[in-house]
């Protein structure tokens, strides 16, 4: 699965910690981060992770361009819901997308963790078929 991290600067610790927490299961999937975020759990764990731009300069669009393309099975945002970004339409773009492609995407560690647990016992599995017939090629 594409996999994508993404977190708010008051939430880099947190996301970190659970990735940790989550390695295992992350280990084989292919993932995806904007630039800060992938940098600070590549440095706390032995994960190889596909680092985009920062959020600020980009990143949260170039994670939408896949998510645009149905490229994308799982997004976890850990969002700062006490602080305004400077890139919030990129925010919001990024998050829509998820919501016009169906995306499962978690905004907080409580979900991130429900989804998780549905990653290791294969819920996910459907994601396959969409990867396997791409729009226009069914
Ligand atoms: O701002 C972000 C997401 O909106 C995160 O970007 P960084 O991971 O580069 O800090």
């Amino acid at each position: 699965m594409n996999i994508a991290f993404i977190a708010h600067d008051r939430k880099k610790e947190e996301m970190v910690n659970f990735v940790i927490a989550y390695e295992p299961v992350f280990n084989g999937h292919t993932l995806y981060s904007t630039g800060t975020t992938g940098m600070r759990i590549m440095e706390n764990t032995g994960l190889s992770i596909h680092r985009f731009m920062s959020g600020p300069l980009g990143g949260d669009q170039q994670i939408g361009a896949l998510v645009a393309q149905n490229e994308m099975d799982l997004i976890i945002f850990l969002r700062d819901p006490l602080m305004a970004q400077p890139h919030e339409p990129d925010i919001i773009a990024l998050l829509r997308l998820c919501d016009v492609q169906g995306i499962p995407v978690a905004t907080n560690v409580a979900t991130a963790e429900l989804l998780v647990k549905a990653l290791q016992r294969g819920d996910f599995a459907w994601r396959e078929l969409v990867h396997k017939y791409k729009p226009g090629e069914v």
